[in-house]
This record gives structure tokens, sequence and C-alpha cells, in this order.
């Protein structure tokens, strides 16, 4: 994949995306442009059904645009089908999404690795790094059934970011958290992707999240406004 330092990290043009709602079309995103910049922190907010989760969807290739160009590190991925989808989700790609997807007949430790064994990656020193950071290193061989929801949620935070993803799409990362533990896993968050050279797209409800973004725009009638 074309790569240079001034290379911007994700960029879409004129993207719009629609749903048929009975016999109604919906529009969704309209004539969307937007530019997010390796390393890059961005919140991104919009009122309940103002399109967040599909700009999410569309960005890491979970759904399809209607029309508009979507470019990732340079790449048009337009006529991407699901091989080059999954392997730039596999290489690129972390997610952290608000019901934290992790593998529940599997351990800690075995979550994390699961997305490096695709790679043909091994357990590493910033595997190790991860847990201890966020304080889940004792807990490596527990069953995921057996951790809190703060648990797993730093659980899907490292399994995020364990392959040092170019971008983490984050929806609703704290949604199931109390204030005090949301704003330590914020700050842990940013850390982290921080280290790892890791740019954010954090879709998010709490003003106190999106404070620890660089940027924030709010998504509003199908438009990003900054
Ligand atoms: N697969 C789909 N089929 C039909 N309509 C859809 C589909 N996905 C999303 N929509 C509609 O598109 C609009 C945007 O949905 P989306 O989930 O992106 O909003 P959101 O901003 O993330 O909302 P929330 O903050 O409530 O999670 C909504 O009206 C939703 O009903």
């Amino acid at each position: 994949m074309p790569q240079s330092h001034q290379q911007s990290l994700v960029q879409l043009s004129q993207i719009s995306k629609g749903f048929n709602d009975g016999d109604q079309y919906h529009l969704v995103l309209d004539c969307l442009d937007l530019i997010i910049q390796q390393a890059e922190t961005v919140a991104l907010t919009g009122p309940s059904g103002s399109g967040k989760s599909t700009l999410l969807n569309i960005i890491g290739g979970f759904e399809y645009p209607d029309t508009g160009e979507l470019q990732l590190q340079g790449a048009d991925c337009r006529k991407w089908h699901d091989p080059q989808w999954s392997r730039f989700r596999r290489q690129h790609l972390g997610v952290v999404f608000q019901q934290f997807n992790l593998l529940t007949p599997l351990n800690v430790r075995d979550n994390i690795l699961f997305p490096l064994s695709l790679l043909g990656q091994k357990w590493n020193d910033w595997c190790d790094y991860l847990l201890q950071k966020l304080a889940i290193t004792e807990l490596a061989q527990r069953p995921i059934e057996q951790l809190s929801g703060g648990q797993q949620q730093r659980v899907a935070i490292a399994r995020a970011l364990a392959h040092r993803p170019a971008l983490l799409l984050a929806d609703e990362p704290t949604g199931n958290l109390d204030a005090e533990a949301a704003e330590e896993v914020m700050q842990l968050l940013c850390k982290l992707a921080a280290d790892a050279g890791t740019a954010i797209l954090m879709v998010t409800h709490s003003d106190s999240a999106a404070a620890h973004m660089q940027r924030r725009w709010h998504l509003q009638q199908g438009k990003v406004h900054e």
C-alpha cells in the first residue's frame, strides 16, 4: 500500500449514503468530504440517527457508500471487495464497539493474541505493556465471561491496539462505564494510541470523552461540521 509522510490516512470525497425505509429513501450522509491525518484523534458527535455509525462502518469497509470516493492511506477503496477489506482491517484497523465483541470462549490473553495470530505475529513486549497499562495483567488467563464490563472494555482496547493499527474506530467506547471509569479509560486510550502512532475516530455522545480528542466533528443533516 503506498505511503508517505504527507499522505492522509483517511480521505472521503463527496460520500453519500441512504437507506430505503418502506417506499421512502432516507439520505443519511450527504456528499461528505473529510480527511483524517496519520495519528490524528477525532471525536464524532451528532444526534441519534444522524449517521455516525454509518460513517464509521463506511470507513471500516463494513458498509459501502452509494456514491463518492474513499481513500485509505492513499489507496482507492471503491473497488475493494472482501479480501482487500479484510486484509486492510487485519493490518491497519482496530475497532472498539460499545458491545465489546470479545470471543467469550477464550481467555483475555487469547482474545488479544487473536488479531496478531491472523498476521502471523506472536505475543510481544507491546502486548505486555498494553496489559500492564490497562491494569489487566493479573486477568490474562481469565475467561472473558468472568470479567466485569469495565474489565472487558480494557481487554477490547488492548485487542484493538495489539497490532498497532494506523486507525482505531471506536463507537461509544465508554458508553457502559460510569463517569470516573470512563475518564480513566479515555486517558489510557489516548496515551496508548499515541504510543502506537494510531489515529482515532471515536463516536460519542459524551462531551467529556470528546474533549480528549484533538478535533471534534458534529454530524447533522448528512454533513460534518467542525
Ligand atoms: N441497514 C440499515 N437499513 C435501514 N436503515 C438504516 C440501516 N442502518 C442505519 N439506518 C438508518 O440510518 C440512520 C443513521 O443510523 P446510524 O446508526 O448511522 O445513526 P447514529 O448517528 O449512529 O445513531 P445513534 O447515535 O442512535 O447510534 C438511522 O435513521 C437508521 O435507522
